[in-house]
């Protein structure tokens, strides 16, 4: 039997031969992307391109399926492509891309537009905000996918006719009050916090940040007590003299500084300023008695043997091993900044050195506040914001994408009109509630006050080199009359919201494009009606040969007088929808309950790359 029959029977001959011949992307190729390039190969795409910006680490083994121990350092974008090769029965043609997704040099707009379709696979917010918007400027479909522990969801998302990306709030990691994590701590989480974000960041980390946890207004806005605010001031002036020490003085004196500045004097002084109000339920603090414990911490250094405990990766610590663990990590992390070989440090779980210190700093705080102390273990999990990535979950949602992908391909193509598509799409949802496996929603339209695509409309504004440097503004401005606007009514910013131009701002309409600042190819402008008649219009500048402007009809302004209205969560508000072809629904109950799990999604701070080997 052909490999393809099966295929052929089930989406139809014709639907078949749409896949194999169109071009899709796939952006991410780890947990996720993965699996759903196994799955996209096996379903007949016919050209798939798959961008990715890392390299394949160890701890990526135990469920990035297309990985072995021999790849680790490797390119994930290029090692897949290898790796499906020996199931690659359909010839689907893989192109890999080693590069960030957000980088426009090498994935131009133009790059855009050679695909019918986009799978996201990513990790983070930064990236999946930048794809949506991609697929809004091009009117591409996007099929969005995330899954964190048990729970994992699939959105397909059609501009402008569907909820994009952007239109439900997402859950962001829980953040605390600066107080409770600087003077006022009750659980192990506001030490680890404190110790990874406060302590270790102001020690090691970049000089110049926007810590909220020593943002003067921030602080004034938790607390009126001037003793608390002084203290505070005091604590962070202290830190940057002992940052100083890292590359002015030896080890041992540096050590000794922190040991007395962070767990003795910043305790007695706060102890000074005590009361119920600064308090917040915390217990009365014990500085640490660090001359008490001296002695015995140059006997567990002089036995080389006692690095055995960096490894006692389940153990509770006790006051003196942490000390030690301190002291060793300090070290290390003096040493590879005096040596030159880094000037700052970021926290990172899985190094070691940074782990090891923020698990002893936070543990010592835990101890002079009565609070439990947490093994190193646990410690990387809180730390790491870790919801251990699961196999399964990563399949299911996968293979999810992937067939929900194919109903684009199945449904007659009507251009950018996707009224016919929306409908019978859905959002899918697995996670293991009590006798919910597995549920559904309609796709909504797109929220009406999302900035992404019900308040704007966007397009690709093309323009030919010499018409870039010999065309004006007030050219532009002219064209911009076509869509409707007017000329006494608009203004026009850059991305970073600069004014080029409006009323009585017209210095600029003479100039070239070419010649006005910062104006360049893949560069953003918005264009607002400050009347209230239209929608803005995002246009992307794209040199190429020939000019012209988007075909698009813009819609009437739609304004918002009453307060914003979330539902509970925050989240999206569509409804379950049993009856929707395609979907399966493991729970009859489903039609009834609240969809408490909807964009629940793991997410990364922000992109990270390594070294190709
Ligand atoms: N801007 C981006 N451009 C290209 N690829 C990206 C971008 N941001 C994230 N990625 C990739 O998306 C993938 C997401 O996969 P996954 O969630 O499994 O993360 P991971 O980094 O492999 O695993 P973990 O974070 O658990 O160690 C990663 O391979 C990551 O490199
Ligand atoms: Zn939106």
């Amino acid at each position: 039997m052909a490999k393809d029959s099966y295929l052929k029977k089930i989406l139809g001959a014709e639907n078949f031969s749409r896949i194999q011949s169109s071009k899709v992307l796939m952006v991410g190729a780890g947990g996720i992307g993965c699996e759903l390039l196994k799955d996209l190969v096996l379903t007949g795409y016919g050209e798939i391109h798959i961008v990715d910006l890392d390299t394949i680490t160890l701890s990526n083994l135990n469920r990035q399926f297309l990985f072995r121990q021999n790849d680790i350092n490797k390119s994930k974008s290029l090692t897949v492509s290898k790796a499906v090769q020996h199931f690659n029965y359909l010839n689907a043609h893989l192109v890999s891309h080693h590069g960030n997704i957000m980088d426009t040099n090498k994935f131009p707009i133009t790059w855009w537009e050679q695909f019918e379709y986009v799978f996201n696979a990513l990790d983070n917010l930064e990236a999946r905000r930048y794809v949506n918007k991609m697929c809004l400027f091009l009117k591409k479909p996007l099929m969005e996918s995330g899954t964190t522990g048990f729970k994992g969801q699939i959105q397909p998302i059609y501009p402008y006719y569907s909820e994009c990306f952007d239109c439900s709030t997402k859950e962001t990691a829980k953040t605390y009050p600066v107080c409770t994590i600087r003077s006022s701590p009750t659980q192990p989480v506001h030490c680890i916090t404190w110790a990874k974000e406060f302590l270790f960041h102001s020690l090691f980390d970049e000089v110049e940040s926007d810590q909220n946890l020593t943002d003067p207004n921030q602080i004034r806005s938790e607390t009126d007590n001037e003793a608390e605010i002084a203290f505070f001031q005091k604590e962070s002036t202290e830190l940057a003299e002992l940052r100083h020490l890292i590359t002015t003085a030896d080890p041992p004196t540096f050590i000794n500084e922190l040991l007395v500045k962070i767990f003795k004097a910043d305790i007695e002084r706060l102890l000074l300023i005590d009361s119920i109000e600064t308090r917040r339920g915390s217990r009365k603090p014990t500085p640490l008695d660090v001359v008490r414990y001296s002695s015995q911490l140059a006997g567990l250094l002089a036995d080389v043997s006692n690095e055995n405990i960096l490894n006692l990766d389940t153990k509770m610590w006790s006051v003196l091993e942490n000390i030690y663990v301190l002291y060793k990590s300090s070290e290390v992390l003096q040493e590879r900044i005096v040596s030159g070989r880094e000037s700052s440090i970021s926290f990172d779980k899985d190094d070691e050195d940074t782990l090891n210190f923020v698990a002893a700093a936070s543990n010592l705080r835990s101890s002079i506040f009565g609070i439990e102390i947490k093994s190193k273990f646990d410690i990387k999990e809180i730390a790491g914001n870790i919801i251990p990535a699961i196999a399964t979950t990563n399949a299911i949602i996968s293979g999810f994408a992937c067939l929900a992908g194919t109903k684009y391909f199945t449904t007659p193509s009507h251009g950018t009109d996707y009224s016919a598509i929306t409908h019978k799409s859905s959002t899918i949802f697995v996670g293991i509630t009590p006798n919910k496996y597995i549920t559904s929603g309609t796709l909504g339209p797109p929220n009406e006050k999302c900035p992404s695509d019900a308040l704007v409309s966007r397009g690709v504004f093309k323009i030919s080199p010499t018409d870039f440097t010999t065309l004006t503004l007030g050219w532009l401005i002219g064209q911009l009359e076509n869509y409707g606007y007017s000329r006494d009514d608009i203004s026009i910013q850059k991305s970073n919201s600069k004014l080029l131009y409006d009323i009585d701002y017209d210095d600029n309409v003479d100039l070239t494009l070419a010649s006005m600042s910062g104006l360049k190819d893949g560069e953003l402008i918005l264009i607002s009606d400050d009347s209230d008649q239209l929608e803005s219009l995002e246009l992307y500048i794209n040199i190429a040969e020939k000019t012209s402007l988007p075909e698009l009809v813009l819609r009437p302004k739609v304004t918002h007088d009453e307060p914003e209205q979330e539902n509970e969560d925050g989240l999206l508000e569509n409804g379950m929808d049993v009856e929707n072809d395609g979907v399966i629904l493991l729970d009859s109950e489903a039609e009834n309950e609240e969809n408490d799990d909807l964009l629940i999604i793991d997410d990364e701070p922000s992109p990270k790359r390594r070294k190709i080997a």
